[in-house]
Formats: structure tokens, sequence, C-alpha cells
């Protein structure tokens, strides 16, 4: 309509989406805007009720006489075999994804020497392998069946976290999952050159979810102190900044603009958006971070020395 409207990168309408966690929080939301936006959609957890409970919200947002589809499965995707199993009966149901979106996964903070190797292991298994067994289903899928010339492109869209770039005491049994997870989205978005399917990798910072609540329970008040200057955001708000940025065809979308910030602390060698744009950033927050980086280490010597910890030495 507008000349100068550039095209939507992320056509949703009419198409198959698989969202993983689309049962609560931002999982939940994405399946919502997508639903809004035409999409037939299936959304993936393990508790039965949560996802009847969920779909009925979903299937609410449908276009009127769209005729949309919409499923719920349920499956462990910890597990490869469960995840093979409910991607077999998505086929079944309505053929190969077009679109596959990661958001299951949950954080249990702690203080490292405080916390299980039961609960460090399966940090690991509920972000890291869940993610990484949904990509490798979703890609085998839709590498094994090509798309009709002309057709939109297919997409595969991970959810880290801005801890993937940066420390914060009491999240390493869950940040160094996040760290690997955007590794993985960084290495498969060059592999899939060579199939024509694009990857992504969201990376939100704190989002007011029944996760995050459960969280907050078992959450150090060091971390709490040391995540301060973030103030949050709803599902919602995440779920409409991805999908907008995914719509303009950005690659690794941030939500927010300390996950902006934060995202210019670690580019590696990551794709870039706007080279201009992330370049001022980077140089930008290579000089703030030496004073938040120190500010968030003398947090943590302060917070020793209040609560008895004998190795905090002074500043
Ligand atoms: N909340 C936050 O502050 C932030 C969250 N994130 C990330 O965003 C994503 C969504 O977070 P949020 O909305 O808070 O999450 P919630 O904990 O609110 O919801 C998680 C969803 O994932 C599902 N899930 C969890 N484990 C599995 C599993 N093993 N197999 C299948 N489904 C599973 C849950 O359903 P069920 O339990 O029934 O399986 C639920 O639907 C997560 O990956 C999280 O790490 C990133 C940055 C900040
Ligand atoms: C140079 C810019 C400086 C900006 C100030 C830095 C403030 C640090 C904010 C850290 C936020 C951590 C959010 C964790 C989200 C998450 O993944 C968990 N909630 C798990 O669910």
């Amino acid at each position: 309509m507008f000349p100068f409207t550039r095209k939507n990168q992320f056509p949703v309408k009419g198409r198959l989406v698989v969202i993983t966690g689309g049962s609560q929080g931002m999982g939940l939301e994405v399946a919502k805007v997508l639903a809004r936006k035409g999409a037939n959609v299936v959304i993936v957890a393990r508790g039965v009720e949560k996802l009847e409970k969920a779909m009925k919200e979903v299937e609410a947002e449908a276009v009127e006489g769209s005729g949309q589809k919409f499923k719920w499965c349920s499956g462990d995707l910890s597990v490869a075999g469960e995840v093979e199993r409910v991607f077999a009966e998505v086929v079944e149901w309505g053929g190969v994804p077009d679109i596959v979106w990661t958001c299951a996964g949950a954080a249990h903070p702690g203080l490292f020497t405080e916390i299980t190797s039961e609960i460090l292991e399966s940090q690991m298994r509920t972000n890291y392998f869940s993610a990484m067994h949904t990509a490798h289903s979703a890609l085998r899928l839709m590498t094994s069946s090509p798309l009709p010339a002309g057709a939109p492109q297919r997409h595969l869209v991970f959810t880290a976290s801005v801890l993937a770039f940066i420390p914060l005491a009491g999240y390493n049994p869950y940040t160094p999952a996040k760290a690997a997870l955007r590794a993985l989205a960084d290495g498969l978005r060059q592999e899939c050159l060579l199939y024509g399917i694009d990857v992504h990798c969201c990376f939100p910072a704190t989002i007011y979810t029944p996760g995050y609540e459960f969280e907050q329970s078992v959450k150090p008040s060091l971390t709490k102190k040391l995540e301060e200057g973030d103030s949050g955001q709803t599902p919602v708000e995440v779920a409409r900044v991805c999908v907008g940025k995914l719509e303009k065809g950005q690659s690794n979308v941030t939500t927010s603009l300390v996950g902006e910030a934060l995202r210019a602390t670690a580019w590696g060698g990551s794709r870039r958006g706007n080279v201009v744009v992330d370049t001022v950033w980077i140089w930008i927050v290579a000089v703030v971070w030496l004073i938040v980086g120190w500010d968030m280490e003398r947090t943590v010597r302060r917070w020793g020395r209040e609560n008895g910890y004998a190795g905090s030495k002074k500043d």
C-alpha cells in the first residue's frame, strides 16, 4: 500500500506455527499474537490442564471466518523421544511446520554451592536440551520436505535471555544453558543458509510470568539486588516486540533498552542488525560496562560482608 513499507519478513497468516512452552507466560502470549495474525497454532508443554485452558485463550484470538486450526500437544521436551513423538503428531495433524518457536524453559536461581547437582543438571535439560531437541526434530522435518518455489521462508526461533550476555551471581544454574542456546542459534543460523531456513534468537530480560513468580521464591536477595536496574516487562509486551522485530527481519532480538545495551556487551561473531546502530551501542557500552561491571562486583562483596561470607574482601 505505502511505497516505503518494507515487506513483512515473518508472515504467519495461514502458516503452521509450533510454540513450545505455549501454555503460559511468554509462550502463551506469542501464541495469541500469532493467532491474531491468522496462523494455525500448535502449543506444546507438559501439563495438560494448563494446555487446555491456554488453548481456549489462543482460539479466542483467531480471525473470524479464517478457518484457522489449533492443537495442543503434551510432552516433556527435554527427552529426545518425546520431542519426536510430539512432532510426529503435529505432522500427521497439519503437515510439516513452517515456523517453530521455542519458549519452554525455566530458571531455578541459587548460589552455585547451595544448589544440588540434580538441579544443575535439570536446568541444562529444561533450558538447553529441550530447545536443542526441538530444533533437531524441527530442522530434520523441514529439510526433508522442501517448500514449493515462491513460498515464504521457514523460521526457527529460540528464546534465550539477556543472561546469555552477562554474568549475574545467583543465576549460574541457568545462565550457561542460555549461553549455549545462543551459540546454537548463531551456529544454526549459518548452517541453515544451506536450506533457506531463517534462525532467530530472542533475548528478553525480566518478564512478569508464572515462571518468574517461582524464581522469585527461591532467588537469593543478592541476585534480586543485582538485577534491580531492570524494570521488567509483561509477557504481552515481550511477545509483541519480538514478533514486530521478526517481521522486520531481525536475527538477534532484544525486547528493551536494557536488553539492547546488554547485547552490545557480548557481540562476538553473532550477526549484527543495523551495523551503524549496533556499532555505536558497542562503543558506548564498552565504556559504560567498566562502571556497571565494577559496581556489580562491589555489590557482591558488600552483600557477602553483610551476610557473613568470609572471602569477601574490602572494595
Ligand atoms: N520470566 C523471565 O524473567 C524470563 C524468561 N526467559 C525465558 O523465556 C521463556 C519463557 O519464560 P516464562 O514465560 O517466564 O516461562 P514460564 O515458566 O511461565 O512457562 C514455561 C512454559 O514452558 C513449559 N515447559 C517447561 N519445561 C518444559 C518441558 N521440559 N517440556 C515441555 N514444556 C516445558 C511450561 O509448561 P509445563 O510446566 O506444563 O511443561 C510452560 O508452558 C523461558 O525459556 C525462559 O527461560 C528469558 C528471560 C527472562
Ligand atoms: C550497560 C547497560 C547497563 C544496564 C544495567 C544492567 C542491569 C542488569 C539487568 C540484568 C537483568 C537480568 C534479567 C534476567 C532475566 C532472566 O532470564 C531470568 N529472570 C530468568 O527467567
